[in-house]
């Protein structure tokens, strides 16, 4: 009963029980896969769903006035302060090896510098009262209160510049905050880096079905949502529920060979990607089905369970993309048979620091399909040079 639940329309496969125990509230999760990345994974799965937890209580109760905008004009919310807080805190609490080392570091996407100004101290101190209600609620971390100072620290522990050397954790607090504000998808999304290599990730998935999103999947009557995906270097990659109701399962992504087939993904946000090029690509490789457009990381966990078997991401001109918003999701995919590059056929480089040095955009696929996507994304480039401004390439 419990696996054809997870199964419906997805690509999983029972692990083990004995490999896996659910996360759920109040426990220390337990991944059991003998990898060595184990004990970290059990502490990133529990920063992942205390913080998931704090934005779905945002989410449930968002009000205007906790949006405010950045420099960057992108929203961020309370929810994006208080995740990263609540990660932070957790991950140096909990993570015993960097502890012993004294070495903790983390890339993260946000600074408490807005939150130090006089505009930003209510803010603050409803990020603290969340921060503080969110471990309340969970029950296992005992009689903590945070001070509005340990909340700011906390958050300040994202500046690592990361780089080749060392542990680096590498964080989103909320990935797609436009589909968070939207009350869409969204994902906290926590990779970690060993020498310049993700060798670990987890992506919490509040929002997204359990069933299938994919084209298959689209008329199941199971509604319930939130997934959890991990994976760790050589231990594949594993889809729990976010409650932790459901026992763990394997996931892999679609073993479709012909790309007529194959159902691709982007971005929700016509901003985010160049669709005219997505379009052309998908055109090119003979695919049929209309894109499955949902915000953040959720692409790469639902492409983990063969939701979708392409994923193309190529943003506009002068975007350059950060680590945070690909480190947990290429390992989910790279763990479950897939593969995750550039449109020079290159794997992500995430050894440069804070900001991903690529080749024009990034896409994922499974084994068997990347030389015919890769082939079909340089000839869609080409074809964009070629036309001259102003006209849209999918006229072509
Ligand atoms: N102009 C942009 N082009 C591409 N991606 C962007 C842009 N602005 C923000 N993003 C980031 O892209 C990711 C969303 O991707 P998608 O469009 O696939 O959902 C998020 O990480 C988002 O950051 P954030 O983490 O702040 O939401
Ligand atoms: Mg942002
Ligand atoms: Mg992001
Ligand atoms: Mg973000």
């Amino acid at each position: 009963m419990v696996n054809e639940k997870l199964g419906q329309g997805s690509n999983l496969a029972a692990a083990p029980k004995s490999e896996m125990r659910s996360s759920g509230q109040g426990d220390v999760p337990s991944f059991g896969t003998g990898s060595s990345y184990e004990d970290d994974v059990a502490v990133a799965i529990r920063a992942v769903t205390l913080a998931s937890r704090l934005c779905q209580a945002v989410q449930r109760k968002l009000l205007s006035k906790e949006t405010q905008a950045k420099a960057d004009k992108s929203p961020v919310t309370v929810a994006d302060y208080g995740s990263q807080a609540l990660v932070s805190w957790v991950l140096q609490r909990e993570s015993l090896v960097d502890r012993a080392a004294l070495r903790f570091s983390m890339v993260a996407e946000e600074d408490s510098e807005d939150l130090r100004t006089e505009d930003g101290s209510a803010m603050l101190e409803r990020i603290t009262q969340l921060v503080n209600e969110t471990i309340a609620a969970d029950g296992s971390f005992g009689p903590v209160t945070l001070s509005k100072d340990d909340v700011l620290t906390a958050i300040d522990r994202g500046s690592s510049p990361g780089g080749p050397d060392g542990r680096h954790w590498v964080l989103d607090p909320i990935d797609g905050t436009r589909g968070f504000v939207r009350g869409d998808q969204y994902a906290v999304a926590l990779g970690l880096l060993e020498n310049g290599k993700v060798v670990a990730g987890v992506l919490g998935c509040p929002n997204l079905p359990l069933a299938s999103i994919g084209p298959n999947g689209a008329v199941s009557s199971d509604k319930s949502t939130g997934c959890l995906f991990a994976a760790s270097k050589g231990a594949g990659t594993t889809m729990h529920t976010m409650d932790g109701s459901l026992t763990a399962q394997k996931v892999h992504v679609s073993d479709v060979c012909d790309s007529k087939w194959a159902a691709f993904c982007e971005s929700y946000e016509a901003a985010h990607s160049k669709q005219d090029l997505t379009a052309n690509i998908a055109r090119i490789l003979g695919v049929s089905a209309p894109p499955i457009r949902i915000d953040s990381q959720c692409k790469y966990g639902a492409m983990a369970r063969g939701d979708a078997v392409i994923y193309l991401r190529f943003p506009h001109a002068g975007y350059r993309e950060k680590i945070w918003d690909h480190a947990a999701g290429s390992i989910v995919i790279t763990e479950a048979g897939g593969e995750v590059f550039d449109a020079a056929g290159k794997a992500l480089d995430f050894s440069k620091g804070r900001f991903l040095d690529l080749e024009h955009g990034i896409v994922a696929t499974n084994s068997h399909l990347k030389d015919a996507v890769l082939a079909a994304v340089q000839t869609a480039i080409k074809e964009e040079q070629n036309v001259p401004k102003g006209e849209s390439s999918s006229h072509l």
